[in-house]
């Protein structure tokens, strides 16, 4: 992909592109099971294995290999906006989509699934608060959610290269459907829309007037479940919630790091002096943004109230650590992750 502007930024994480990976067969192995398991993403559930597609909306396996291994070469070996958490978030949304498959159309699936994994492509670690402060070249192309813009921007980028196109086999008012649709998805996991997203869900909820069949309402759940598993970590068991923290404040710290190197002030979740305080700030982002979020999701999906369950646990987790209270004995004491 043509280094888009600001690629100077991400010359503090060192990685020069080593041009094309060297694809050993572990790799190879690995890329074909992310690629069937996107295939069977829009498989609907209900079909044999060995489904051979028929409708128009079929994948072309090469294309998707070709495709996701470009996806993957554009994530950046940042601590936590890489290709695993891109991952997961997509094998979250198949999660989420495997119960709910008549509801939303075959052409929806596809591109949530998409959207996830390319929803955080060419992130460098830095929020969109930053990139606007230190009025950065991606600041200067975009005026709101500069970085969610620049990963859409990615993916049509990704899309136009030779072989890569997964949904040239669509009529092109379809094409231009499912681009829209992947763009307010990749667009949804700022977190700034969160509040107005999750507002208007849980309005149409609490006046018993949501209508899947509406198209606004049907674009604002859609959103909030990219928020879901973008956030979806926060739902994990303990010993996977706190790693995963861990690894988020590592890329915060090295974001406050720089500011204070540019002879900036950073925000105080991403100064390091204040590590002591992360507990807290973890009770306060769980509780405005994840336990809500899920509530609602429950509402409308009863199936995903472990989502629910498990945040509030962890938020008393965090609750026991921010009050110096012993957290459960059974709790593994974590230890830095392994960087992949
Ligand atoms: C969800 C996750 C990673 C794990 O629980 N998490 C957390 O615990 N605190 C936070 C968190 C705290 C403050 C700000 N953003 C956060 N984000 C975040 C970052 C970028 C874009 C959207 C959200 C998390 O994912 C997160
Ligand atoms: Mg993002
Ligand atoms: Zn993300």
């Amino acid at each position: 992909v043509r280094k888009p502007p600001g690629w100077q930024l991400s010359g503090n994480w060192g990685e020069k592109r080593k041009g094309y990976h060297a694809i050993t067969r572990s790799s190879e192995l690995f890329f074909r099971s992310v690629c069937l398991f996107l295939l069977l993403c829009t498989r609907p559930c209900n079909l044999p294995l060995n489904y051979v597609c028929t409708t128009q909306h079929c994948f072309d396996h090469e294309k998707l290999v070709r495709f996701t291994l470009s996806v993957r070469k554009n994530y950046h070996k940042v601590p936590y906006h890489n290709w695993w958490h891109a991952f997961n978030v997509a094998h979250c949304m198949y999660r989420m989509l495997d119960h709910e498959q008549e509801i939303f159309t075959e052409l929806e699936r596809q591109a949530l699934i998409i959207a996830c994994i390319c929803h955080d492509l060419d992130h460098r670690g830095y929020t969109n608060q930053f990139m606007v402060k230190y009025e950065t070249a991606l600041a200067s192309l975009y005026s709101t959610s500069v970085m969610e813009q620049h990963h859409f921007n990615q993916t049509v980028t990704i899309l136009q290269q030779d072989g890569h196109n997964i949904f040239d086999h669509l009529t092109s008012d379809v094409y231009k459907q499912v681009l829209g649709y992947i763009r307010h998805y990749i667009l949804a996991t700022d977190l700034a829309q969160f509040f107005s997203n999750h507002k208007q869900v849980t309005r149409f909820c609490a006046d018993q007037t949501f209508n899947i069949e509406n198209t606004y309402h049907r674009n604002k759940l859609q959103a909030i479940m990219m928020s879901a598993c973008d956030l979806s970590a926060c739902a994990k068991t303990w010993p996977v919630q706190k790693k995963t923290v861990e690894i988020i404040y590592e890329e915060f710290y090295a974001q406050g790091d720089l500011e204070k190197k540019k002879g900036g002030v950073p925000l105080p979740m991403m100064d390091r002096d204040n590590a002591h305080n992360l507990p807290k700030e973890q009770v306060n982002f769980l509780r405005i943004f994840c336990e809500p979020l899920y509530g609602t999701l429950a509402v409308i999906f009863p199936h995903l109230s472990p989502l629910l369950e498990n945040t509030k646990d962890n938020i008393h987790k965090w609750d026991n650590l921010a009050h110096g209270r012993p957290t459960t004995m059974w709790e593994v004491e974590t230890s830095r992750i392994e960087k992949d």
